[in-house]
Order: structure tokens, then C-alpha cells, then sequence
């Protein structure tokens, strides 16, 4: 057992421990959650208490959970004059299944992304963001019930690796004078002024991840996923990631998909025809289809025909700005959850896609339905369903009835605009 410099352990409640892969959960487990910066107390506060409620319904005191408060950001910063302490990470490594609401992060200087760095620490290369639609939540487009994918975002390189150095920097001049002297490089336009990023994309990374979103798709009887990239400008890192992802499917998926590769060689070698034939067989069959999109292309296509999309497997950058895209087209940021999981050693953080929107700290307004539905994603991950499809009966009730935060309020005509605590009691009620 780990020893903790200032975490109080909970005195009841057992581990969650991992066998071969597969998580083994006691009906006590001890999970560790960080309340986060902004609004995290206002939406952790509202999230714990219908967490709670639903696990009791389901379960009639069978099934609790023991939280076990663990420290990152503004609060840290208090009580260990650090921002991520040891302590926290310790706490997450023995325990394995954890929650936390959103932490600031500076821009522009300043330390780096506590989130991307718990993400980094604990090797939780999946970052899992479902998107779907609830009835009656307002939405920007004719046809929000057409979205229904689940992202699968690498969540451990490309450019949030963090290796970047600032412009007029040594470490910035020496690599611009080894790209220039070593390797011939005559492109860095401004040499004397630039910052200098570098995005490490591996065939490792990107197999364990496209992997994941493929094994997720034969779960869950998907019909396709996607490889979204930017492979015509950045060849060597998301086309590879790309043609890594048709390689690991066509060898370790071979009888369960078909790629638009296979597509490709086929119509090379014997027509358009015949190539839509082995694709229309392999429909038929249930195969997965595993195709392509160009980053700029699909963010446009997920506006007017997002139906054509199901599990998407994507980098680390274009992730983060497809989830929220895609969160805004079913309602917005405020419903929008998300896990960051290692499928190996059983480690997996619950989070919100969205930030500390530090406006409205402290004031009870924000919608928790993001990390309420975190938490949705956690209980899945536990296996006590029961739990979680009551949470998610009770979300779409309270939104049918009208009574929603101000976030949907503002775009719903006749709602009861109620606060983030009080949203939490409606749920509470409809469970
Ligand atoms: N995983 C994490 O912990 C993340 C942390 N961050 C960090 O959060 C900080 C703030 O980032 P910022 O860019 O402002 O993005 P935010 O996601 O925090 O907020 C942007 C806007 O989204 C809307 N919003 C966010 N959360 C909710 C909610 N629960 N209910 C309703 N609406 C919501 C608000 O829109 P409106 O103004 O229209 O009401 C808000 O102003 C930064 O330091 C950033 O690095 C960002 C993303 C993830
Ligand atoms: O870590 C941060 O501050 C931002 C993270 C983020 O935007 C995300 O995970 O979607
Ligand atoms: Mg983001």
C-alpha cells in the first residue's frame, strides 16, 4: 500500500485491482476523484450527489462507492504548494479508476496541462469521447439526432508531447541550426524569431489506438470507423498514421473489416465496379468498414452529413478540436463527457471535454451534465450498467421536462432555467 503524505484514505471500501486486462470491482471500490479548478466544485458537488443516488436505486445499498478526495490544481497548489503532487498520482496508480472535474491550464507560458500530464503519467493513451444526441436539447443543426459517434482520441503524443521551445531561446536557436545544418532544412521562413514544435507520432501509438477504436466498433456493432487526419501536408506523421491504421486493421481484423485500402486495390486492379462490389459484400457481411478523412473535409462533413460517421479514431490535436466541435453540434459543451483509458494496465481517468470556464466559477450555474455523464461512462466501465441507464433515463426525462441550465435555457424556448445544483435534484428525482 502506497503511503501518502496528506491523503486520508477512506477508512471503508476496497480496491479496484485488473486480472489479464479485465477490471476485477468490489461493491465498496475506493475511486479517487480531483474536484478541479473554475466551476469543478459547483459541477463535481451536483455530479457525486446523482452518482450516489443512482448507484443506491440500482443496487439498494449493495453497491456504494467510497470517494477518496485526491488533489490537482488550485487546491494542490494550497495544500502542497505543488500542482500535481505525488500524492495524486500514487493515488491514481494503486486505485486505478478515478474522476475529476476540469483544471486550468495557462496560455502562453506558465506550467504545462496538468490534464495532458495525469494523461501522460498513467500512459491513458485512449482519450474515449462519445457523442449523442438527447431529445429536446438545442442544437445549432436541422438534424442533431443524426450525430452519433464515439471519438477516439490518442491521448499520449503528437504535439501535446510538450516538446517546444520558445522563440530566441538557446534551445530554440540550436535546433533551428541543427535542422538548417544537419538536415538541410530551408523552409523555417523567420529562423532568428520562430518557436519550434515537435509532433512525435509513433506506429506503436498509433496502433494501440486505432486497435482500441476497432475492438470498441466489433463490441458495440458499429458500422465504420474513421482515421481522421491531415496526412496530404504532414506525411510522415499523420499519413503514417493513416497507413499504420489501414496496416493494423487489415492484419490483426482481417476477417472482421474492410479497408478503403483493400477498396483502392481493388478498383486498381480490376475497376470501380468490382471495387464497390467487395464493399457492398463486406456490408452485408457486418464487416466494420475502416476508411479516411481529411481533417479540414470531415470537420465540414460532420456539419452536413454526420450520419456517414460512427467510431472516429483520430490524433491528438484534431481530437481536441473535433470533440468539442461535435459537442456544439449536439447541444454544446455542457452534456459533452469523456474517459481517458489504458485498455492494459486497467488505469482510466473520467473527465468532462469541457474546461474550468472560469466565469462562472463559484456561481451554481454551469450544466454538470458532463461530468455527470463522465461518471455515466465510469459506472459502464465498472459494469454496473443498471446504474448508469438510470442516469441516463433520468438526463433525457429532465431535459424532456424542460428544465435545464442556463446553458440550454438560452436557446430553448419555454424552459425552466434552473441552477447547476438544482438541475442535479431534477435528475435525482427522475431516477
Ligand atoms: N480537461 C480539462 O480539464 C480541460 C481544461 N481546460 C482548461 O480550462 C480553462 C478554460 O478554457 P476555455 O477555453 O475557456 O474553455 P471552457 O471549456 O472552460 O469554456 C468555454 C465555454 O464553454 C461553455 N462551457 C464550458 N463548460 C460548461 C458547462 N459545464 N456548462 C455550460 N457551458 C459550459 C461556456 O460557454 P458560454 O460562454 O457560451 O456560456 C464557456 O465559456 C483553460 O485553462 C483550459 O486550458 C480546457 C478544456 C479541458
Ligand atoms: O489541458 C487543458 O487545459 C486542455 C485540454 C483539452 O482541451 C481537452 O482535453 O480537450
Ligand atoms: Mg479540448
Amino acid at each position: 500500500m502506497a503511503r501518502f503524505e496528506k491523503l486520508q484514505t477512506p477508512t471503508t471500501g476496497e480496491k479496484i485491482t485488473v486480472t489479464n486486462g479485465e477490471l476485477q470491482v468490489p461493491n465498496h471500490p475506493i475511486i479517487p476523484f480531483i474536484e478541479g479548478d473554475g466551476i469543478g466544485p459547483d459541477i463535481w458537488a451536483a455530479s457525486q450527489r446523482v452518482l450516489d443516488a443512482a448507484v443506491e436505486k440500482a443496487y439498494s445499498g449493495n453497491k456504494k462507492i467510497s470517494w477518496f478526495e485526491v488533489y490537482a490544481g488550485e487546491k494542490a497548489n494550497e495544500l502542497y504548494n505543488e500542482w500535481l503532487p505525488k500524492d495524486t498520482l500514487d493515488a491514481i496508480e494503486e486505485y486505478l479508476v478515478a474522476i475529476k472535474g476540469p483544471l486550468t491550464t495557462p496560455v502562453g507560458g506558465g506550467m504545462r496541462s496538468l490534464n495532458v500530464a495525469l494523461r501522460q503519467e498513467l500512459d491513458l493513451y485512449v482519450c474515449l469521447r462519445p457523442v449523442r444526441y438527447f431529445e429536446g436539447v438545442p442544437s445549432p443543426v436541422k438534424r442533431p439526432q443524426d450525430v452519433d459517434m464515439v471519438i477516439f482520441r490518442e491521448n499520449s503524443e503528437d504535439i501535446y508531447a510538450g516538446i517546444e521551445y520558445q522563440a530566441e531561446t538557446g534551445d530554440a536557436q540550436k535546433l533551428i541550426q541543427f535542422l538548417q545544418q544537419e538536415l538541410g532544412v530551408k523552409k523555417i521562413r523567420f529562423p532568428e524569431t520562430s518557436g519550434i514544435g515537435i509532433k512525435p507520432v509513433s506506429q506503436e501509438g498509433t496502433e494501440r489506438l486505432v486497435k482500441a477504436a476497432i475492438d470498441y466498433a466489433i463490441e458495440h456493432k458499429r458500422k465504420s470507423v474513421t482515421l481522421v487526419h491531415k496526412g496530404n501536408i504532414m506525411k510522415f506523421t499523420e499519413g503514417a498514421f493513416k497507413n499504420w491504421g489501414y496496416e493494423i486493421a487489415e492484419r490483426d481484423y482481417k476477417d472482421q473489416v474492410f479497408t478503403w485500402a483493400q477498396y483502392d486495390r481493388i478498383k486498381a486492379e480490376k475497376g470501380t465496379a468490382a471495387a464497390n462490389d467487395a464493399q457492398s459484400k463486406a456490408e452485408a457481411e457486418g464487416k466494420i468498414i475502416v476508411k479516411d478523412s481529411i481533417a479540414d473535409a470531415f470537420l465540414q462533413q460532420i456539419l452536413t452529413r454526420p450520419a456517414e460517421y460512427d467510431v472516429i479514431a483520430t490524433l491528438n490535436l484534431n481530437g481536441d478540436y473535433v470533440s468539442d466541435a461535435l459537442a456544439a453540434q449536439v447541444g454544446g459543451i455542457g452534456i459533452a463527457p469523456g474517459a481517458n483509458i489504458n485498455y492494459q494496465s486497467g488505469h482510466a481517468i473520467f473527465e468532462a471535454t469541457h474546461g474550468t470556464a472560469p466565469k462562472y466559477a463559484g456561481l451554481d450555474k454551469v450544466n454538470p451534465g458532463s461530468v455527470i455523464l463522465s461518471g455515466v461512462l465510469m459506472l459502464e466501465h465498472l459494469g454496473w450498467k443498471e446504474a448508469a441507464d438510470l442516469i441516463y433515463g433520468s438526463m433525457a426525462k429532465t431535459i424532456s421536462q424542460k428544465t435545464v441550465t442556463y446553458d440550454f435555457a438560452r436557446l430553448m424556448d419555454d424552459a425552466i432555467e434552473v441552477k447547476c445544483s438544482e438541475f442535479a435534484n431534477h435528475l435525482i428525482d427522475n431516477l
